[in-house]
């Protein structure tokens, strides 16, 4: 996941691929419950893990459950004994619910049925999404439910339900809000239907009705057969039991494949034979965003789709603007928001209020967002009408802010592949956390674009002087790659080393063989691996760093190692540190920095360094070694430690390292387009 303040995207070109994507969010919070509420344990293949899904595991652990593994491990099944209908007599407490509605909602009526005291909290944005309605529904029935802050919204108090006057009148609930509601009320009251029928009524015309046909499938897995009459009144029927049904499987997130259909239809042409083929859900998905689809190819793309995939390519082009009735699909049209910026003429999604009670207001957010991409919107209760930028020279470099909302990332992310080429800024991407964490990988592992886009830092300098320590600080702010391609020397200098042979002009061809084969890995940890082998510490010895600097003069060695460092060149960017990044292997890189410091500076710095690690040091030693790798790099024929003509030089003699990657973040943000007039 990108944990940074924002991700800059650079233009893309094309998208060609396959991608797996993770479970459904609405499907995973609702298996969560119905198998908390149920007798039996069940066993849940391909949960999402994501933030909603966690606040959910956290507070069913608060209320008894038994969970394994406590969270969601990659590619483990989880296991969720439930608690058969009845609350421990422990039950109590605060759960805090962050900003899931899939959480609050349900958990909120199973608990006011259940019984208990409970305080039901969550992220501020949380405090100004309505649950009145629903409140009032499990009023009528007898439920305990106060307000802790403003009327008709969370934080709320959960007390002890007095059931006494239950009758047989239906329970009322509007259906014109979220249909989180009802979904609520159907999988708490089964909870009731023990020795009579419940019988809830819509009031008033029912919204996002495929939601409820999720509900409704996943209760008949749990064992309760809900009557649905007409969308209007649904009939629990008595002697309603949750019965767990052993073993589940999540389907894959059909919003979520929303972003991959319009990829495809956006840039996968298929006269080049590119498509994007999405695994873990169909065409006959339970999800009613599944029905994206009609909209995608409604606006051109083309779709096949077998029982749990999708194949998704260009179709026409532009693309085809559309006037269309969203209430279906609420999730998945913020996707074709973005899409309407490709398209031959003004496209209007209606029918689509319940945004503006979403984790943010989702109308209001698109139009602003949409706006600063140079698209003409107008945007009413309930409907927003985009056209696009009206020429190439129209688009606008935007840093797209995004209000906490994960879906707000991911459809603008799209913007990428604007004629203009212009880069996208996607502030605060890890908010795709709610339901997609690695959303961005996923997407940079289709995308392609010119190499030259894939914008390069270098960070050149003499030994000790923090090159690595701050490229590795400046490659985490921006989510960049890393590469330390003094480590590829050192590497090459151990294993020329423990072979044997020469560090020298009589073995150069020889090493240089053995650079071109040599298996080398970096993982996530930045460790680094030969073979199986973690050769971490071995590489960083002194005298390690001395038999780099060896095979380092050496030309054929040299030219060995050069389609191995522009193999690090991937999206969203690169930090490079070395002695001749910018002057050799990225010429044309945006961002060239020199860094040094004095020779006795840097033998202090090292001197520390080694001496914080347990390993006995000599300043004065160092020092020396230090002067006379600095000449060896400097005065070599081949590729000679100095600054490129174009490099900024800093000083870091009398800097602390924040400081220096302050500056090196700022020169950086000089050269960005964004919220430039
Ligand atoms: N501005 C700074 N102020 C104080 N200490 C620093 C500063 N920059 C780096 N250091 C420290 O100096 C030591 C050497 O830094 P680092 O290993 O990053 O240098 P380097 O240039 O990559 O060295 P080499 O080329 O030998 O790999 C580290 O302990 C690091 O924490
Ligand atoms: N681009 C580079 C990087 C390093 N070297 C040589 O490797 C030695 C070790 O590098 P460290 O940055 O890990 O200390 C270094 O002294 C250089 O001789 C290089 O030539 N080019």
């Amino acid at each position: 996941m990108f944990n940074t303040e924002f991700l800059d995207i650079p233009a893309l070109d094309s998208a060609n691929g396959t991608v797996s994507l993770p479970g459904s969010k609405s499907i995973s919070n609702r298996v969560l419950l119905l198998a908390a509420l149920s007798q039996g344990t069940t066993t849940i293949h391909d949960l999402l893990d994501s933030d909603d899904t966690r606040v959910m595991l956290a507070g069913l652990q608060q209320l008894g459950c038994r969970i394994t593994p406590s969270n969601v491990a990659p590619g483990q099944p989880l296991q969720i004994t439930g608690i058969d209908g009845f609350l421990p007599n422990n039950a109590r407490g605060q759960l805090f619910l962050g900003n899931a509605g899939t959480a609050m909602r349900p958990l909120t009526a199973a608990l006011a049925v259940l019984g208990g005291d409970f305080e039901m909290t969550g992220v501020p944005r949380m405090y100004e999404r309505p649950i009145g309605d629903l409140v009032d529904a499990l009023r009528q029935l007898g439920c305990a439910i106060d307000y802790l802050k403003d009327e008709g919204f969370p934080p709320l108090k959960i007390g002890q339900p007095d059931f006494s006057q239950l009758g047989d009148a239906p329970i009322q609930v509007r259906g014109d809000v979220s249909s989180q509601f009802l979904t609520s009320l159907l999988m708490a009251l089964p909870l009731l239907a023990t020795d009579r029928d419940i019988t809830i009524e819509v009031v008033g015309e029912l919204i996002s009705k495929p939601y409820i046909h999720i509900t409704l499938e996943l209760l008949a897995r749990f064992g309760i057969a809900v009557k649905n009459d007409n969308w209007q009144r649904f009939v629990i029927p008595a002697g309603s039991r949750y019965q767990s049904p052993g073993s589940i499987h999540v389907e894959a997130d059909a919003s979520s494949a929303s972003y991959f259909i319009a990829l495809g239809a956006i840039t996968a042409d298929a006269t080049e034979q590119n498509s994007i083929k999405i695994l873990g859900v169909g065409k006959d998905s339970i999800q009613g965003d599944i029905r994206f689809i009609e909209a995608a190819q409604a606006m051109g793309a083309q779709v096949e789709s077998g029982p749990n995939w999708l194949q998704v390519s260009r179709g026409v082009w532009p693309l085809k603007a559309i006037d269309l009735d969203c209430n279906h699909i609420p999730d998945a049209a913020m996707t074709l928001g973005v899409m309407a910026l490709y398209a031959n003429g003004t496209t209007t999604l209606r029918n689509i209020a319940s945004w503006r009670v979403k984790e943010t207001d989702r109308i209001a957010a698109m139009a602003i967002e949409l706006r600063k991409l140079g698209a003409t919107v107008e945007e009413g209760a309930d409907y927003i009408r985009i056209t696009p930028p009206a020429s190439k020279q129209a688009w606008k470099a935007a840093s797209i802010h995004t209000y906490d909302d994960h879906r707000v990332a991911m459809c603008f992310s799209l913007a990428a592949f604007n004629p203009a080429k212009l880069p996208v800024r996607i502030e605060d991407p890890k908010c795709v956390a709610k339901t997609f964490p690695d959303y961005f990988e996923a997407l940079f592992s289709l995308c392609e674009t010119e190499r030259e886009r894939i914008p390069v830092i270098c960070i050149d300098g003499p030994t000790a002087s923090g090159k690595g320590t701050i490229a590795a600080e400046v490659a985490k702010a921006l989510g960049y790659q890393l590469l330390d391609s003094g480590a590829l020397y050192r590497i090459t200098g151990l294993a020329a080393s423990r072979a044997g042979l020469a560090l020298d002009e009589s073995s150069e061809e020889t090493i240089a063989e053995m650079a071109l084969e040599m298996p080398v890995r970096f993982d996530a940890q930045q460790r680094v691996w030969l073979g199986d082998e973690d050769i971490s510490l071995a590489i960083r010895s002194e005298e390690a760093g001395m038999n780099a600097s060896r095979v380092s003069a050496l030309p054929a060695v040299r030219s060995a190692l050069v389609d191995l460092q522009l193999a690090f060149q991937h999206l969203p960017g690169l930090v490079a540190d070395g002695r001749d990044m910018g002057t050799v292997i990225f010429p044309h890189a945006p961002l060239k920095v020199y860094l040094w410091a004095s020779a006795q500076c840097r033998a202090e710095r090292r001197y520390k360094q080694l001496i914080s690690k347990g390993i006995s040091a000599n300043i004065s030693t160092l020092l020396a070694d230090l002067e006379a790798r600095d000449a060896r790099d400097m005065n070599r024929a081949t590729a000679p430690l100095k600054p490129a003509e174009d490099s900024l030089q800093l000083d870091s003699s009398q800097m602390t390292i924040e400081e220096v990657v302050a500056q090196v973040l700022s020169w950086w943000q000089e050269r960005q387009l964004f919220g430039r007039a």
